[in-house]
């Protein structure tokens, strides 16, 4: 048909023991680059783990590309094409780049090593450092290749740019534009704001578990009483051509 969202979540709810965290999450995610929005524990990493499969759902439904993954196992989402890029990184301190990248190798996919190679230099001239030799940037790409390697179509990134110097978050803002302009769909977890508007097409806002608003990057760059009520971000400074003489 043609409609069908590439990821679509209903009234998805999740509970760490008597914790209700998630509270009936409905989302659409397309071929393209959504930006998830919201403060500190509101559910957006929670909502990561519960779409790889890594924390249960006690209700609701996920369907990925056509199947329904909600009890799937978080290899089977993997194998039907959902890559994920976890918070922190989380690469191996006593693996080479290279090793890490093998271990993702399957065959068939459109990424290879050297096509990640092709892609991040820095990675190729680091191949054969450790885990623990990269910098915060080079462990972010090799955490994101890692993820491409299955060959995603779709990409779930958990605050990739937390910690990274800002040439760094650039350099990450610019790959997740050009996957997603080649109809990969992306979920980009985000503290910093700008890091979203500048790599994403739309915008969710998460606030106690529950998405509040999806909207155009656009129209949230624009509202800056939204950003203030559901971010927190304080309005900015009058503008000289505001500024009454
Ligand atoms: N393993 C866990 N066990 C119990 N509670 C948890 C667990 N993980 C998260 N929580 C709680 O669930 C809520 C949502 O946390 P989550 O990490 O999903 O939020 P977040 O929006 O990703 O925040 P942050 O930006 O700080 O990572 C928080 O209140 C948190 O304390």
């Amino acid at each position: 048909m043609g409609t069908e969202p590439l990821l679509r979540i209903r009234d998805l709810q999740v509970h760490y023991g008597t914790s209700h965290v998630l509270h009936g999450v409905n989302l659409d995610v397309d071929h393209t680059s959504l930006g998830m929005l919201g403060r500190n524990g509101m559910g957006k990493t929670t909502l990561c783990a519960a779409i790889m499969g890594l924390v249960p759902s006690l209700g609701g439904s996920i369907h990925f590309d056509g199947h329904d993954i909600t009890k799937l196992t978080p290899e089977k989402r993997a194998q039907l094409g959902i890559g994920y890029v976890p918070q922190g990184r989380r690469v191996f301190r006593s693996l080479t780049v290279e090793e890490h990248l093998r271990m993702m190798q399957r065959k068939g996919s459109a990424w290879t090593i050297e096509r990640v190679f092709d892609t991040f230099v820095r990675l190729k001239e680091r191949r054969r450092n450790l885990g623990n030799q990269l910098s915060g940037g080079e462990q972010q790409m090799l955490a994101i290749s890692r993820a491409l390697m299955l060959d995603p179509k779709l990409l779930v990134l958990d605050e990739p740019t937390e910690g990274l110097a800002p040439a760094i978050v650039s350099d990450v803002i610019d790959l997740v534009a050009r996957l997603s302009s080649e109809s990969m769909g992306i979920m980009l977890v985000e503290q910093n704001i700008h890091a979203a508007f500048a790599a994403a097409k739309n915008v969710a806002i998460m606030v106690n578990g529950v998405i509040v608003e999806k909207l155009p990057t656009a129209a949230l760059e624009g509202d800056i009483e939204l950003q203030k009520r559901h971010l927190g971000i304080e309005p900015g400074h009058i503008t000289a051509e505001e500024d009454p003489v």
